[in-house]
Formats: C-alpha cells, sequence, structure tokens
C-alpha cells in the first residue's frame, strides 16, 4: 500500500506524493541536481548533509544499488525527492531496490511530485527551506515548520560528516573507471605522502591519489597545521564538505599555517577555504550548481571541461586578494570555479574532478597536483 508524503517550502507551497523511503519527517534546504544517473553517489556524498536533494531526472532507481559505488559509509541527505522511483531494477551489479537502500538508511524520501513545478521555483526564488514528512500531513503546520527550520547559512556542517580520527587510505578506484595516463608509480615508502584533510570527502578523491601513486592519510577537518606538519607529507588535500565555509574558522586557520610549507590542492569545501585563508570573501548563490554536465572553462588553456558539481556557495571575485588568481569559470554564470596562489603552491576548484559520477574531463588536475608535490 503506497503511505502518502509531503513536501512543503517556506513560502507556503505544499506537493503531495507517496512515500519510497523512511517513515518520518527532516528538514532542510531544498536543492535541485540534474545528473541523469549517479543517485547513489549522490545520496552518499557529505556535502549533501543539511539539503534536500531533488533530482530533475524524471526516473530514477532503474539501475538499483549497490555496496561499491558509495562516496561514503552511508547516505547524508536530509531528504530525497523523485519525480517517478522506477518498479525496475536492471542491472548486473545491482544488489538491491533505491526504495530498500533508503528505507534501510532511514532516509526519507517522495515520488510523485511535479519536480518540474518544484525546480522552477527554486530556480526563480532561489534555495528555501523546506520540511518533508510522512507523518504529519497538515499543510499549515509543515509550512510553520519549514520556515522555523535553521537552513544552511552560519552552521558548521562539517562537524556532523568528518571523521574524528587518522586513516590510512589504501583503496583504489573501482575497476570500472578508466583512469587514462594518469597512473604514476606504486604505492610504496617511496610514493609521496599526501595528507587529506577530510570536511565531508568524496571517497573518489582518494582513490584518485591511490591510482596516481599516493600514500594518503586522512586528517579529520579539525586538524590544525601542526598536526598536518607532524606527519611531515609531501602535499596536502583539502576536500569538499557541506555548508557554509565562512564558520569553519578552524580550517581557515590550519590552511593559513600550511601555505608557502606544503603544495596545496583543494577541491570544492577546500576551494572555498582556501581562498577564505588567502582573504577572500564567500557567497551564498541563489540555487548554486549540482549536476554532472556544468561547463567551466580553464582560462590558461582555453579549453572547455565538462564538470561534475555540487555547491550552493561561491568565492565572490570582488573579494579576491592579489595574491588568488582566477583559473577557471563557469560558463552559466561567470562565477569563480578555480584559483591559484601567485607564489605558493597551492590551487583549488569548486568542481568535482573526481567526478563520480560525472565527465572525466577534469581528471588533469590530479597530474597538476602530482606535479606540484614533485616538485
Ligand atoms: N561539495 C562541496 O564541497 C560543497 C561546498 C559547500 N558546502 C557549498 O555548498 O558550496
Amino acid at each position: 500500500m503506497s503511505q502518502p508524503a509531503k513536501l512543503a517550502l517556506e513560502d507556503g507551497t505544499v506537493f503531495t506524493g507517496v512515500s519510497i523511503g523512511a517513515e518520518g519527517e527532516v528538514d532542510g534546504e531544498v536543492c535541485f541536481n540534474t545528473s541523469m544517473t549517479g543517485y547513489q553517489e549522490i545520496l552518499t556524498d557529505p556535502s549533501y548533509c543539511g539539503q534536500i536533494v531533488t533530482m530533475t531526472y524524471p526516473q530514477i532507481g532503474n539501475y538499483g544499488v549497490n555496496e561499491e559505488d558509495v562516496e561514503s559509509s552511508k547516505p547524508h541527505l536530509r531528504g530525497f525527492v523523485v519525480r517517478e522511483h522506477s518498479r525496475i531494477q536492471s542491472n548486473f551489479r545491482c544488489e538491491e531496490s533505491l526504495s530498500e537502500y533508503l528505507r534501510s538508511h532511514n532516509i526519507v524520501a517522495i515520488e510523485s511530485i511535479d519536480t518540474r513545478a518544484l525546480v522552477r521555483l527554486i530556480r526563480s526564488q532561489g534555495a528555501m527551506r523546506g520540511v518533508l514528512s510522512t507523518t504529519d500531513l497538515d499543510d499549515a503546520s509543515l509550512v510553520a515548520k519549514a520556515k522555523a527550520s535553521p537552513g544552511l547559512v552560519g552552521r558548521d556542517l562539517v562537524q556532523e560528516v568528518a571523521p574524528e580520527q587518522a586513516a590510512a587510505w589504501s583503496q583504489p578506484l573501482s575497476t570500472w573507471t578508466r583512469l587514462d595516463g594518469l597512473q604514476h608509480g606504486p604505492q610504496d615508502d617511496s610514493a609521496p605522502h599526501i595528507a587529506a584533510l577530510d570536511f565531508g570527502m568524496k571517497w573518489n578523491i582518494p582513490r584518485h591519489l591511490v591510482n596516481m601513486g599516493c600514500r594518503v592519510t586522512i586528517l579529520p577537518g579539525s586538524a590544525t597545521a601542526d598536526d598536518v606538519l607532524a606527519i611531515n607529507p609531501d602535499g596536502v588535500f583539502l576536500s569538499n564538505g557541506p555548508g557554509d565555509p565562512e564558520p569553519v574558522a578552524y580550517a581557515v586557520k590550519t590552511i593559513q599555517g600550511l601555505l608557502g610549507k606544503k603544495p596545496i590542492f583543494g577541491i570544492c569545501l577546500g576551494h572555498q577555504l582556501l581562498s577564505l585563508a588567502c582573504g577572500a570573501k564567500t557567497f551564498k548563490m541563489k540555487f548554486g550548481h549540482r549536476g554532472a554536465n556544468q561547463p567551466v572553462q580553464d582560462l590558461g588553456t582555453g579549453k572547455v571541461e565538462i564538470t561534475s558539481q555540487n555547491h550552493g556557495f561561491a568565492v565572490d571575485a570582488d573579494s579576491l586578494p592579489s595574491d588568488l588568481e582566477v583559473t577557471h569559470v563557469s560558463l552559466n554564470d561567470r562565477t569563480i570555479e578555480g584559483v591559484q596562489h601567485r607564489s605558493a603552491p597551492a590551487f583549488s576548484v569548486q568542481f568535482h574532478p573526481e567526478a563520480s559520477a560525472g565527465p572525466h574531463d577534469s581528471h588533469y588536475l590530479f597530474d597538476r597536483f602530482w606535479q606540484m608535490v614533485q616538485n
């Protein structure tokens, strides 16, 4: 028997649909992702902590779920919204249905709502707070809860997803990922040692570093510069992560203590934190960039790459200090997609070169980091 569910927004709009996940009620910022595939990677990307994610592609779940394609140990988003959950899973790697997976991980999810109307609303009005519920079906009550929910701005969500302990990482890329031309050497004692500051890192990032021939130590996002320097890495990686970058002030301080001492490469939240550490500001975007088809131009080569993205904040171009140079821009809205430091070995990108899911156009950035570490 189908169980009703409702999604209410802070502007008073209420969508009525059917539950495809756990029973319960969650609040979060309602955002949308335009990827046609990769729902499992999206569910387990820790950067979605605090968000209710809507898929614009109309049918989701048709290849099921497996244990291999995860980007972290469990789903981290608050809720999941689709037009239609496929009743059939057909793939030789499928281990269970999306709906079974959502239920077993206690994720509240809804189908059979007009996701096009929802996305048009977010695009015109901007990201909104919302409540997704299977337990309270009273419109006025749900809208009141959406209005009272905390939203993302000013909250440090890294603390909810970052690891507490340091750990060595040795897992390589799945055999399903091709990494043409990027392998450099075996992962032995002579391999470069990378300290990865984990703010909610997608696992495909350390997998790439391993395949390239790096030794990887993961450190909690709260590590200090002294903690990092104590393991004497050859390079430092700054991971992606959830929420507003500005409240993550301890990481900004850590990066300031490492800049110029170790080569640094940052992705997404890591890019925002590196920029903050150099004196830039970040701002909340109207509705962000989320999907696997985001065009970016590398200003150094002029080449356009199609990238995987998931961010709702960005570095403010007007605040950029003279130490930082813009290396990449978004071809959708000209926002900053990458920077490099003019004198220290440090660079970062707002998009996701590890893809997962998404095109592999940006793998060359791992190579750029490798070259920086070698020098
Ligand atoms: N994927 C990420 O690292 C996202 C960064 C940040 N939480 C944002 O939304 O902009």
